[in-house]
């Protein structure tokens, strides 16, 4: 199977005035097609920083990331957001406030088109935004609520549905769900596997969740201090218990 994301050798230092720290410590990572990797490590142990790699917000020091086999490494977080989406912790990140629900569904479906453009024929779209929140309770008939009126909960699952609009080749969670109360993360957790599963995405999901970690996804890495000190797939992760992963952190 031809991997759908490659990350070589990478390394991101950090230069201090007296001592350079790599947060990410030469890492190899290999995703292939529709994988659900579920990243755990410490707090500082380089795992936004891994993401910020990918979608370029942050370039590394040294190591190539391939997309389908084409080298990204050194593109611009505008070209690499057309196939990579990326879902923050904090739930006002990922929508435009003084925009209505619907507007914000548009403006992700359009994505890469000049900013003028995105807004037109809203109309012509509300019976497939409509359709899109329709199983979804926390934002049925919300759709021309403006967003900075929504719940933290309710911004999520927003933010959460304008990155897989547009069916993105890979989709960054960067623990989505960690700022909401237990029952709003437990829904929205079970939207995002649903959804995952559904369109067939290939997923990489921060996660302090250890049963989340356990109960989603297909592989599991856990990262320390810039390194992957375990990576398990379904198989072996069906064997492991919560205490047996406590021992890595
Ligand atoms: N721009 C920067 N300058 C200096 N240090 C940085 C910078 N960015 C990250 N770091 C450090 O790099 C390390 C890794 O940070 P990162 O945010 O990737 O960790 P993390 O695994 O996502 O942690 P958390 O679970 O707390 O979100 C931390 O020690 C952090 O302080």
């Amino acid at each position: 199977m031809k991997p759908l994301l490659e990350i070589k050798d990478a390394v991101k230092t950090i230069y201090n005035d007296d001592d350079n720290l790599n947060i990410l410590n030469n890492i190899n990572l290999t995703i292939n097609p529709k994988d659900f990797l579920v990243v755990l490590g410490t707090n500082g142990a380089g795992k936004s920083t891994l993401l910020d790699a990918i979608t370029g917000t942050n370039q590394l020091t040294s190591g190539k990331i391939l997309l389908n086999g084409d080298d990204i490494t050194s593109e611009n977080l505008a070209k690499r957001s057309r196939h990579i989406s990326r879902v923050y912790q904090d739930p006002k990140s990922g929508t435009a406030p003084r925009m209505t629900v619907a507007e914000n569904l548009l403006l992700a479906k359009r994505r890469g088109l000049p900013r003028r453009l995105r807004l037109r024929k809203l109309n012509d779209h509300m019976e497939e935004f409509q359709k899109l929140i329709s199983n979804l309770p926390t934002l049925d008939n919300r759709l021309n609520t403006f967003t900075e009126k929504l719940s933290g909960g309710q911004r999520q699952t927003l933010s959460f549905l304008m990155a897989i609009i547009q069916k993105p080749e890979l989709l960054l969670l960067d623990e989505h769900t960690a700022a909401l109360d237990p029952q709003t993360s437990k829904d929205l957790m079970e939207l995002t596997s649903r959804i995952i599963l559904e369109k067939e995405l290939t997923c990489m999901m921060i996660t302090h969740d250890l049963s989340d970690a356990m109960k989603y996804g297909n592989r599991l890495i856990v990262l320390k201090k810039g390194e992957i000190i375990l990576d398990l797939n379904q198989e072996e992760k069906n064997k492991l218990t919560e205490a047996d992963l406590l021992q890595y952190f």
